[in-house]
C-alpha cells in the first residue's frame, strides 16, 4: 500500500505548478490535499468578505481539480496547529507537505505544527517556496545585508534563474471511503460558504475564482494588454493592468507560469518597444517579491513604521476626516471616485492606490495603518506584504529612499483621468459637470450642493506645508535619520 501524504494548502490554491505538491506526488502516489479555514484568521477585524468569498469560490473549483485527478480537498475549520497534525495521525498520513510562507503569523504557526507533527512520528516537508521566484536567501546585497531598496533588489533580482513551471498533479490515489469516514471524525467538513462564515458579499467578482479563470485572464493580459502595460498601467478608466492580484494572493496561478508567459511574450515581441512593456510588468512582479522579501525579512514592518521619523509621528486623529475618506466623500473627486471603486467592487487601481493613501497620510494627516487595516477590510486581493510595503511607501515611512512625496489630487487627475471618464464612472453625481471643473478639482460651490456633492474638507495647499512642518520638527527630534 502507498504512503499517504497530506498536502497543506494556504495560500496555494491550484493543484497545477504547485511545488510543494510536485514534491509530495513524488514522494508517493497517494496524496490528500487539505485546507484549514483558520478561525484566527477568519476573526480578525480587517478581513474583506469579498475577499473571503472568492476564496471559497477557489476552494471548490479546488475540490473539483483534486475529484478529476482521482483524490479529495479535505476541509476543516479550526485551529490549524491542532487540526492538522490530528488530522494527519487519524489517517494514517505518513507525512505532510506544505509551502512556505513569508507572514510572521504563518512562520510562527508552522513552527508550532512542526513541533506536534515530529512529537506524533510524522514527517513533514516544508522548506519550499512557491510563492516567489526566488527565494529570500538568494537575494542579498554585497554586503551580505537583505535589500532594504527596490532598485539595487530588481538589478539583481533579474540576474537570479528562475524555475521552470512544475508539474500538474494527476493520477493520485485518495482516500478510500473508510479513510474519508475517519477524516470526519478527526473534522473534515462539507465546505462552507462564505456567508455560513459571516462574509457577506453580493456584488461581482473582478475575477472568477479558480485555476482556469486566473489562467485565462493572464493569456488574455499577455496576449494584449501587457504589449502597451507601461503606457495603459497608469489610467483608471482604461483596463490596462492584467488584475490578477487577487489570483496571485491565493496563489490559483502559479508564479512560475507567469513567468513563463512574460518569456513567451518577449520571445513573441517585435519591437524594442514591446519588449519595454513586458519588462516593465515583470517589474510588477518584482516589486510583488521585493514586498515579500521585505517581510520575511524583517517582520517588524506588520507593526508600524520601519523608519525612524514615522515611529512616533504627530498623526491626526479626526473621526469625521477619517470617515469621510472611507466613504468617498471628502470633496475630491479622484480620492472619492478610488475609495467608492473599492468599497463596491473590491478592487482598486494601482494610481488610485496611491492617490488615496497620499491623499490620508500627507492630506489628512491620519495614520497610515487605519488605512491599511481599511484596505484590508475592502480588498478582494489584500496581502500583508503588498499592502503594508504600499502604505509604508505612500505614507513615506518605508524603506523608499525618497523620504517625502505627496500627490497633489488635481495634477494627478489631469494626467491619469484627463476626462474624469473614472470619476465619472464612480462618483455618479457628478456625472454631468464639466471636465475641467472635474479634473482641476475646482467645482463651483452651487454645483456641488445642486448634486449633493460635499466641499472639499480640507486645502491641499495648506495640509501638505502642515505635514512637511511635521516632518521636519520629527526629523530633528529622531536625530535627522
Ligand atoms: C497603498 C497600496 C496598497 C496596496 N495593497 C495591495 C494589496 O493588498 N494586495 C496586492 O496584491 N497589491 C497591493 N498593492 C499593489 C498594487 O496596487 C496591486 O497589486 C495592483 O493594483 C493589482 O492590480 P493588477 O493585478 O492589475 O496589477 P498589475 O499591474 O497587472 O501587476 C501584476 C501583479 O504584480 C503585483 N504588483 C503590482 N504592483 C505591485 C506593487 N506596487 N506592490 C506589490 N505588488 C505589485 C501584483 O501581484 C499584481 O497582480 C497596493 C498598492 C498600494 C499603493
Amino acid at each position: 500500500m502507498s504512503d499517504l501524504i497530506l498536502f497543506w494548502h494556504r495560500r496555494d490554491l491550484r493543484i497545477s505548478d504547485n511545488t510543494g505538491l510536485a514534491a509530495a506526488k513524488r514522494r508517493s502516489p497517494k496524496v490528500v490535499g487539505v485546507f484549514c479555514l483558520d478561525p484566527n484568521i477568519l476573526e480578525r477585524d480587517d478581513v474583506a468578505p469579498v475577499k473571503i468569498t472568492y476564496m471559497i469560490g477557489c476552494l471548490q473549483k479546488l475540490q473539483e481539480r483534486y475529484a478529476q485527478v482521482g483524490s479529495q480537498l479535505l476541509i476543516l475549520h479550526a485551529n490549524p496547529v491542532q487540526a492538522i497534525p490530528a488530522l494527519a495521525e487519524a489517517i494514517n498520513a505518513k507525512a505532510v507537505f506544505w509551502n512556505w510562507d513569508v507572514e510572521p503569523y504563518s512562520q510562527e504557526r508552522d513552527r508550532t505544527v512542526i513541533n506536534s507533527l515530529t512529537e506524533k512520528g510524522i514527517e513533514f516537508l516544508n522548506q519550499n517556496w512557491d510563492q516567489i521566484l526566488n527565494s529570500p536567501e538568494q537575494l542579498r546585497t554585497g554586503g551580505n545585508q537583505p535589500y532594504t531598496v527596490y532598485t539595487p533588489f530588481w538589478k539583481n533580482w533579474i540576474t537570479k534563474p528562475k524555475a521552470q513551471p512544475v508539474e500538474t498533479l494527476q493520477n493520485v490515489e485518495g482516500l478510500t471511503e473508510a479513510e474519508q469516514e475517519i477524516a470526519k471524525l478527526a473534522g473534515a467538513i462539507t465546505l462552507p460558504s462564505a456567508k455560513d462564515l459571516g462574509f457577506i458579499w453580493d456584488g461581482e467578482l473582478i475575477i472568477s475564482p479558480g485555476e482556469a479563470a486566473a489562467q485565462e485572464r493572464l493569456e488574455e493580459f499577455t496576449n494584449k494588454a501587457i504589449t502597451e502595460y507601461q503606457e495603459q498601467r497608469n489610467f483608471p478608466a482604461v483596463e490596462g493592468t492584467s488584475q490578477l492580484s487577487a489570483a496571485l494572493k491565493f496563489g490559483v496561478i502559479g508564479i512560475r507560469t507567469i513567468w513563463q508567459a512574460t518569456l513567451e511574450a518577449l520571445e513573441n515581441s517585435r519591437s524594442q518597444e514591446t519588449a519595454v512593456n513586458i519588462r516593465t510588468w515583470q517589474q510588477e512582479l518584482a516589486w510583488r517579491e521585493f514586498y515579500q522579501h521585505a517581510m520575511y525579512n524583517f517582520p517588524e514592518l506588520a507593526d508600524g513604521a520601519f523608519r525612524d521619523t514615522f515611529k512616533n509621528f504627530p498623526w491626526q486623529t479626526n473621526e469625521e476626516h477619517f470617515q469621510a475618506w472611507c466613504d468617498g466623500r471628502t470633496g475630491y473627486p479622484i480620492v472619492d471616485a478610488a475609495m467608492r471603486q473599492m468599497n463596491e467592487s473590491g478592487w482598486m487601481h494601482n494610481r488610485c492606490r496611491m492617490i488615496v493613501a497620499s491623499f490620508l497620510t500627507k492630506d489628512l494627516l491620519i495614520n497610515p495603518q487605519l488605512g491599511e487595516k481599511y484596505f484590508m477590510q475592502h480588498l478582494i486581493d489584500g496581502d500583508l506584504s503588498a499592502n503594508n510595503g504600499g502604505w509604508q511607501w505612500s505614507a513615506s515611512s518605508g524603506m523608499d529612499p525618497k523620504p517625502v512625496r505627496i500627490f497633489n489630487p488635481a495634477s494627478q487627475t489631469q494626467k491619469f483621468d484627463p476626462e474624469g471618464e473614472y470619476i465619472r464612472q464612480w462618483v455618479s453625481e457628478l456625472r454631468s459637470i464639466d471636465t475641467e471643473y472635474l479634473v482641476t478639482g475646482k467645482i463651483p460651490s452651487l454645483e456641488r450642493h445642486a448634486v449633493g456633492y460635499p466641499e472639499p474638507i480640507v486645502d491641499h495647499k495648506i495640509q501638505q506645508q502642515q505635514f512637511k512642518l511635521r516632518y521636519q520638527q520629527q526629523k530633528i527630534l529622531s536625530n535627522g535619520e
